[in-house]
């Protein structure tokens, strides 16, 4: 059986090429060579449907992933299927649209707060609006109690770097160690609040995701200061760390696209005149502007590359690969195969507003497949739909020229933008 090609005549550049600009070479490199060749030793590209579909969804068989974000500690690390259930649930489209008036809350306060006039740097302050919506809709009245750490958390994480790419896991690096440390607070203040409720014999009223989750402890008779806090601690960190550049994204092409911008501004008027009060059917008023985040995704999916391992003899796009190789897929470069996508390149959200002419069943995973599917879809997408809505509602957006990067996800580094009050008659809401 055939192994997968290797570039050896230069065409394709090295690594100093790889590491400027990641995606442009795995791009270069896949249409040179095919679906599947070796970006390095024991390293594969596997592009095109068929093959990226078959890594994603043989993860756990062929395909090992790599551990989550955070490993738990061994007293958390027993699983319970009752609550472990109800933790998805809780980030199903149905409970996310029943309880979008917090996020919308959340939108709503991120443009009021938005300065005026002069240029204002997106990224952190989007950010910090996505993880505040988040922790809102986690822990409820809890939630500013432990943004300051969520904060210190994903502060050190960005001190990790490139530079300990190379270092397997377990080495304990200086600047892990903080992180770890950093988790372990952070997964103690958690651990505070649920002690509190269950003093106050109160989970939780309003319907927070926290609330839900200790009563569905109680029921399996786990204990919700050591079941709950590692995992949540994971959810928060994804949900500014994927949120955060995605939210970028979306206001980067608000500015670009100020047609769209309008017609997200007009569609959004009605909707978010209280947003205390938009559910799932008001979200579900949202079509353009749901449209318009669909396609911000395609384009500019943060999770732009995935990585496994193979574990088990496996023969992928008619190569045969071995265990202990590295296999590596890509939303982004799927994204952007014209065999998937008509006009490929272009930024169409209409693409998205005709049922029957949506891709191929597979080709459009800004939040993965398989097994390892991004349980935090739905919650990031609504964020995503009100942070557009209620940015297009109130301003006109223009941008300066940014730098995207691709270490860790994929963002609109430096991103400046400018904002003007849209006139859009008195008494429009939001
Ligand atoms: C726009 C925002 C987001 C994007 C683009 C995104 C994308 C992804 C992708 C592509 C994966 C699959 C990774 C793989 O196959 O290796 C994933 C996994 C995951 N995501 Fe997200 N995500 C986002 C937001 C969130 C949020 C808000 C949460 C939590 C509330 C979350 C929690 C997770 C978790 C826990 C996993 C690991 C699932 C597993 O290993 O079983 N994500 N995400």
């Amino acid at each position: 059986m055939k192994r997968p090609p290797v570039p050896r005549d230069g065409v394709i550049p090295g690594v100093g090429a790889y590491e400027t600009d990641r995606p442009g070479f795995l791009m270069a490199g896949t249409a040179r060579f095919g679906d599947v060749w070796q970006v390095a030793p024991h390293v594969h590209m596997v592009a095109g449907l068929d093959g990226t579909r078959q890594v994603l969804r043989r993860t756990g068989q062929e395909f090992g992933a790599p551990r989550g974000t955070f490993t738990l500690p061994r007293r958390a690390r027993r699983e319970d299927e009752a609550v472990e259930a109800m933790r998805i649930r809780t980030l199903r489209h149905g409970r996310v649209g029943r309880n979008a008036g917090v996020l919308a809350v959340g939108a709503a306060e991120l443009a009021d707060s938005w300065p005026v006039g002069g240029e204002t740097e997106a990224l952190p302050r989007l950010a910090d609006a996505v993880a505040e919506m988040a922790a809102r809709y986690h822990f409820g009245p809890d939630a500013d109690e432990l943004l300051h750490a969520e904060r210190e958390l994903v502060r050190l994480r960005g001190t990790i770097g490139p530079r300990y790419v190379h270092l397997p896991g377990w080495v304990p690096a200086p600047a892990r160690l903080r992180v770890r440390h950093c988790q372990q607070r952070m997964a103690a203040r958690i651990a505070r609040v649920v002690d509190r409720r269950v003093e106050v014999a109160a989970f939780g009223t309003g319907g927070d995701v926290l609330g839900e989750l200790m009563r569905a402890c109680a029921r399996s008779g786990v204990n919700p200061a050591v079941y709950l806090p590692f995992r949540l601690v994971t959810a928060m960190v994804a949900a500014r760390e994927m949120v955060g550049p995605a939210a970028g994204w979306v206001v980067a092409a608000l500015a670009e696209h100020p047609r769209w911008a309008e017609r997200i501004a007009v569609e959004a008027a009605p909707v978010l005149a209280r947003p205390d009060a938009v559910d799932g059917a008001a979200l579900s008023r949202l079509m353009l502007t749901d449209a318009f985040v669909r396609e911000t995704l395609r384009l500019y999916p943060p999770n732009w590359l995935l990585p496994r391992t193979v574990v088990a003899p496996v023969q992928v796009g008619g190569y045969e690969l071995h265990p202990g190789e590295r296999v590596m897929v890509s939303p982004y470069l799927l994204h952007r195969d014209p065999r998937y996508f008509p006009e490929a390149a272009v930024f169409d959200p209409d693409r998205w507003l005709d049922p029957a002419a949506g891709p191929e069943k597979g080709a459009y995973l800004p939040y993965g497949a398989g097994p390892r599917t991004c349980p935090g879809a739905s919650l990031a997408t609504t964020e995503l739909v009100l942070v557009a809505a209620c940015m297009a509602h109130r301003y006109v957006i223009r941008r300066h020229p940014l730098t995207p990067t691709t270490w860790g996800t994929f963002r609109p580094t430096g991103l400046r933008v400018q904002c003007r009050p849209r006139d859009m008659g008195v008494g429009a809401g939001c």
